[in-house]
């Protein structure tokens, strides 16, 4: 049996979190806007709504989490937390329920709690922190993930009681070569993924989480990002990376549900019962040289990547989306697309067929000592077994544009599927 089919996106609906609020209040009933009268009613709220951050709205609650086959988002803000040392079984469940419920309020554009920023006792801290205020959900996705270290037993000790329910794929990443990982910036026991069109929307769903976990857990290491790096839909235009090429054009997309099927969910034969309809989130911080990237010929940058840097056809000819011939040489007889080229490597064909869904996000964290660019990808993907990237990364061991890279944080998360209303984003683990 293979999951049921993703969610689709709720209605864009141009309203503001304040607004849903107000509607809600007013109306009891307000929170489901769909229709002409929930657009009417909408219309009527959505010039109260600023911000950089567009009003389409995704459902929470569904067949799989949402921020996983849903159109990228312009914004990221990457999240790893870690269980508080002593915490207790419980104290997890009541984190992960006490998750859900404030995600499902935040992506419908709503305040966390029930009274919010402003509407609390004058005397106690706010149950939301209050910079989303007055913005549009835009498109906010909270993705929830679970690091191996959770199930891991800590001197004899089962941490959670969830030694037996570890899926056997979920083992931390190998080292690969030419890997340089920061212990601070790799690993964790959760993982929030949260993506969004508005900055200020992405860093407040976070910010709040975090503020929601104080004694239960606390922030490993977390990573912001911009001008997302892959198109998960083929609505969307193949945005580009750093080092100024389009990336994306071969991705995996949402309008491939059989390939999905087949290289992103688990299925019921793949296992545990618990992840069936999940999915794993690999993680890798890599940070792009850039200075010395922009020192190298067009020419030689093209070979590199396997692509033209103006349109991203192959090398082997053709415009964007034209497929990749590997097999092609030029005149003189030498392989169009070079031994070392980037999208020789990845390519399925050499991966045993191999297929990612990558939804990964440029940065630029101020600079390093030298005067260069804390710059690069933090890549993203999903796929049904962690061990498809590693196929892939091992084949990458001997990509030209390695010169160029240095992966210096590192992660694995296994991704539940997602869960009905009402429901908690630990039911099926904890179950
Ligand atoms: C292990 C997986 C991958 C890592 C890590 C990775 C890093 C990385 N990639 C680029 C730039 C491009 N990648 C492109 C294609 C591409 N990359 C991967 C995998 C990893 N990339 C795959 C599976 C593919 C698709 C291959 C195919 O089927 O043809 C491209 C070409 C455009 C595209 O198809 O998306 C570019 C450009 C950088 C800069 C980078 C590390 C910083
Ligand atoms: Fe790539």
């Amino acid at each position: 049996m293979t999951a049921s089919p993703p969610t689709p996106p709720g209605p864009d609906d141009g309203i503001s979190r304040r607004g849903l609020l107000g509607l809600a209040a007013v109306g009891g009933a307000g929170l489901v806007v769909g229709g002409a009268a929930g657009g009417a009613l909408a219309a009527s709220v959505a010039g109260a709504a600023s911000g950089s951050g567009s009003t389409t709205r995704y459902d929470f609650y569904g067949g799989h989490q949402a921020g996983i086959t849903t159109p990228a988002q312009d914004r990221l803000h990457f999240a790893a937390f870690d269980l508080a040392d002593g915490a207790t079984r419980d104290e997890l469940a009541s984190l992960l329920a006490d998750w859900t419920d404030a995600a499902a309020r935040m992506t419908q554009g709503l305040e966390v709690g029930e009274t919010g920023a402003v509407d609390g006792s004058p005397y106690a801290p706010p149950e939301d922190t209050g910079e989303a205020l007055g913005l549009p959900p835009s498109g906010l996705t909270i993705t929830f993930g679970f690091g191996p270290t959770l199930f891991e037993t800590a001197e004899g000790v089962d941490r959670f009681g969830l030694a037996d329910r570890r899926p056997p794929a979920l083992e931390p990443l190998p080292r690969f070569t030419g890997d340089a990982l920061d212990p601070a910036r790799s690993g964790g026991d959760l993982c929030v993924q949260a993506c969004a069109d508005d900055p200020q929307v992405a860093v407040h769903a976070i910010r709040n989480l975090s503020r929601i976990a104080f004694g239960r857990a606390s922030l490993r290491w977390s990573q912001l990002g911009f001008g997302r790096t892959s198109s998960t839909s083929t609505s969307q235009v193949t945005p580009r990376n750093l080092f100024g090429f389009k990336d994306g054009t071969a991705n995996l997309k949402a309008e491939e549900p059989a390939e999905v099927a087949e290289h992103v969910w688990v299925s019921s034969e793949q296992g545990p019962d618990w992840m069936v309809g999940g999915s794993y989130l690999v993680a890798r911080r890599i940070r792009m040289i850039i200075e010395s990237w922009d020192r190298v010929q067009l020419a030689e940058q093209e070979d590199l990547v396997g692509r033209t840097k103006g349109e991203g056809g192959p090398l082997s000819g053709g415009t964007e989306f034209a497929p990749i011939d590997l097999d092609a040489t030029d005149a003189d007889g030498t392989p169009a697309i070079a031994a070392d080229a980037h999208v020789r490597l990845a390519h399925p064909d050499v991966n045993g067929g191999i297929r990612l869904l990558r939804r990964g996000y440029n940065f630029v964290d101020g600079n390093d000592e030298l005067g260069r660019l804390d710059a690069g990808l933090f890549f993203l993907s999903f796929q049904n077994d962690p061990a498809r990237f590693v196929t892939v990364q091992r084949s990458l061991a001997r990509d030209g544009l390695n010169e160029y890279l240095r992966h210096v944080g590192s992660a694995v998360f296994a991704i539940p599927a997602g869960v009905p209303e009402g429901g908690s984003i630990g039911d099926a683990l904890l179950a």
